[in-house]
């Protein structure tokens, strides 16, 4: 990328008070903005926060997650003659035309030389220097820095997440103790400390840490308007993984972050989303190097669109469209809750914090917190004092879990804000489905008492049947039945798929026999079908299917060809028509029911895609030519396109294998409830209806198809490389 050139107002080294005057001008600073960013105005506080460092103020800045405080050192940096001293991003403003540089421990010699040179010239090119606190740490380092320094040449140091410094914070890092270093070797750089986590402990610990002196408190509300909260409870969940791949899809193809506890439940529940046909992958310490790396540029490149991650993943990412971002785990600090679900919806779009929460996650976080304050160095006070510190930490987490209020009230309440309930507008599950949240809530205090007893406990944790202890039950599942008759999910929803969502959501509602899941799935479509014509008729349609959203999942359709391709030996098949034309079929089945059941009918497909033979593939697309005539013929079985190659030559195995992959499919509603499609005309897709699957799946029982399990196992080994 080319560098851009400076905008004239640049220069003020001289210190003369008209040119700094000037310098700091609104106009100016905004000037800068457009010319560099494209922005057209500052928000929040980023102007006083800039025009703050830029008088020569050290600074504190606390903003929400995604509020623009890089922007705070950034354009400072452009402002003023000197290089800004921070910490990471450099690839994106290198993209802008901006002269940043890293240097860290973990840079090639030949780069850090480069950097080095620049550095020492006369006239340095660089204006954003970011480096690591460890590297400030190092002895050869802080000489550097000084000389910088006395040549006049450093204008302002900025300490991006500055609560890591505190011991107090969710994440404190020792190493960021050394940057208190800092104010008495270059003791007249204004510092700016930037961060979106600080309970007031932490604010003062920052102050102090940093010797930040008289410094301007800028303080924006933590309020992240744009983020839905909403928490699932495991342990009434029949299958928690299936349940956040459903979610997933029928979101659609949109970018997503799963933070889990541990690395293997990384693998493994990345494992079992591709094979539900989401483009996702892993992404923890455990991998190497080479590995992350790849991962980070697919997400960073849209290439691929979830991420499951330990909390490591996410410093100083900036991928704007992040629509979820969903705990599988219960983190273990409101703090560090906050600043991961706030990596969701940084393009200020809405987007959802998902948060799933289970009695043995609880549990099991608890003993950590309690075991961790047992480090060596510790004296026994300062082990019990931190330990007591995570646990009341974790307490708010819990709270935030198993309380019963408004979600949005408890996270600012736990940063000392003072807010209503009101502030919310339903963008919680709290404050839009209060008696569902309310009823959840009752059945896990039961779960959990009948878990203590100690009888009966296995309910919860398992689908079995086996499990289920009748006298004891019987009383929950009376108070079950309630609920799934009840019309409170239908009027607290603006939705009417929230409804067959809810349905999904209970473990209560697993012990139904199939025909009643059935019959309640009818009425929930009766009740969607209802709603839909009454937002017709208010001319409301929120449940239109846009043209982007068609976009995006030709492309989620076209990315699942290319892996069938892959899989079936490079079958001959043309990616982009193809996947236009299953869209269609998508399309036409659904564009009257609305963008949910076509998600989940794209959703379908792509599953399809991923287990098909190549014979079914080609029968299937087969149809592309023939479907304008064809609209109104039913399915034919076997149909061969004319121009249909197998390369694999294997014909005489597709049908076992085509029936094996199709008791895979299952058309799924908004959060994965089966939908039935009798009641559509246009030609289907080849996917089995809830009845043939429930058949097939008795049938057929446990016994795993060979070929089905070599093409995951092929699958996964193409994830792996
Ligand atoms: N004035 C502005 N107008 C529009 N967009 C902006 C503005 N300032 C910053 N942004 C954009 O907002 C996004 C978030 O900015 P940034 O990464 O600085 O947030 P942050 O406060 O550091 O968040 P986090 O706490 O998650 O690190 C970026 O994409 C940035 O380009
Ligand atoms: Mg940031």
């Amino acid at each position: 990328m080319q560098r851009k050139a400076a905008l004239p107002l640049r220069d003020a080294k001289s210190g003369n008070a008209n040119k700094m005057k000037a310098l700091c001008g609104k106009e100016a600073l905004v000037k800068l903005l457009r010319w560099h960013f494209g922005y057209p105005d500052f928000r929040g506080k980023q102007l006083d926060a800039i025009q703050a460092v830029l008088s020569g103020r050290d600074c504190f800045c606390l903003m929400p997650t995604g509020g623009g405080k890089s922007m705070c050192y950034q354009i400072p940096a452009l402002a003023k003659t000197g290089i800004v001293l921070v910490e990471n991003q450099v690839m994106a403003l290198k993209e802008k035309g901006i002269d940043a540089e890293f240097l860290s421990s973990t840079i090639s010699t030949d780069a850090k030389n480069k950097i080095h040179d620049d550095l020492d010239s006369g006239k340095p090119s660089t204006r954003l220097l970011y480096v690591t606190p460890e590297l400030i740490a190092t002895a050869g380092f802080m000489p550097k820095l000084k000389k910088i320094y006395a040549r006049g040449l450093l204008s302002l140091i900025a300490i991006d997440e500055a609560h890591c410094i505190s011991s107090w914070g969710h994440d404190f890092r020792p190493s960021y103790r050394q940057l208190s270093l800092l104010r008495s070797h270059l003791p007249d750089v204004p510092i700016l400390a930037l961060t979106a986590t600080a309970a007031p402990k932490v604010q003062k610990d920052v102050v102090q840490s940093l010797h930040l002196q008289n410094p301007l408190i800028l303080k924006s509300s933590f309020n992240r308007p744009n983020i839905y909260y909403e928490v699932r409870y495991k342990d009434l969940l029949d299958d928690a993984y299936a349940d956040l791949s459903n979610t997933l899809k029928s979101k659609g193809d949109v970018c997503a972050i799963v933070y889990c506890l541990e690395r293997s439940m990384c693998d493994e529940l990345s494992a079992h989303l591709s094979q539900n046909g989401i483009s996702c992958a892993a992404y923890h310490a455990g991998l190497n190097k080479k590995m992350r790396t790849s991962v980070l540029d697919e997400w960073i490149s849209s290439k691929i669109q979830v991420v499951v991650a330990t909390v490591a993943f996410g410093y100083g990412i900036d991928r704007k469209d992040v629509r979820i971002v969903c705990h599988f785990n219960i983190p273990k600090s409101m703090e560090g809750f906050y600043q991961e679900s706030g990596r969701a919806g940084r393009d200020q779009l809405p987007c959802t914090s998902l948060l799933y929460y289970g009695v043995d996650d609880r549990k099991r976080m608890e003993f950590i917190l309690r075991n961790s304050g047992s480090k060596k160095s510790q004296s026994s006070t300062s082990q019990e004092e931190s330990s007591k510190k995570s646990m009341a930490d974790f307490t708010q987490m819990v709270e935030y879990c198993e309380g019963s209020g408004c979600r949005r009230k408890r996270i600012l309440e736990s940063f000392g804000e003072k807010v209503t309930a009101s502030l919310c507008e339903k963008t919680c599950d709290a404050c839009r489905h209060p008696n569902l949240v309310a009823r959840n809530l009752e059945d896990l205090t039961t779960a959990i008492a009948l878990r203590q007893k100690g009888s009966s406990s296995r309910i919860f944790i398992t689908s079995s049947s086996d499990a289920i202890n009748g006298e004891q039950l019987s009383e929950f599942w009376n108070r079950g039945d309630e609920a799934i008759g009840s019309d409170d999910d239908i009027s607290d929803s603006d939705d009417g798929n929230e409804v067959v969502n809810n349905l999904t959501k209970s473990k209560l509602h697993s012990k139904v026999g199939v025909n009643e899941k059935l019959a309640m799935l009818e009425r929930a479509e009766e009740n969607f079908y209802r709603n839909e014509k009454a937002k017709k008729q208010s001319k409301v349609d929120k449940n239109a299917i846009s043209d982007a959203m068609r976009e995006s999942s030709r492309q989620r359709l076209q990315n699942a060809l290319k892996q069938a391709q892959q899989r079936l030996d490079n079958l001959k098949i043309e990616l982009e028509t193809s996947a236009s034309f299953l869209e269609d079929e998508c399309y036409k089945k659904y564009s009257k029911t609305g963008k949910s059941f076509y998600y989940s009918q794209v959703a379908s497909t792509v599953r399809w895609l991923a287990t098909t033979s190549s014979v079914d593939m080609l029968n299937r697309l087969g149809a592309m030519k023939e479907s304008t005539s064809m609209d109104a013929v039913p399915e034919a079985e076997g149909r061969t396109p004319p121009h249909a190659i197998d390369h694999s030559g294997k014909e005489g195995t597709s049908n076992e294998l085509s029936g094996n992959a199709q008791s895979e499919i299952l058309p799924c509603g908004d959060r994965g409830m089966p939908i039935e499609s009798s009641s559509v005309n246009t030609k289907l897709p080849q996917i089995p209806s809830f009845y043939e699957f429930v058949n097939s799946r008795k049938t057929k029982g446990d016994q795993l198809d060979d070929t089905k399990k070599n093409s995951s196992r092929v699958e996964k080994k193409m994830r792996v490389q």
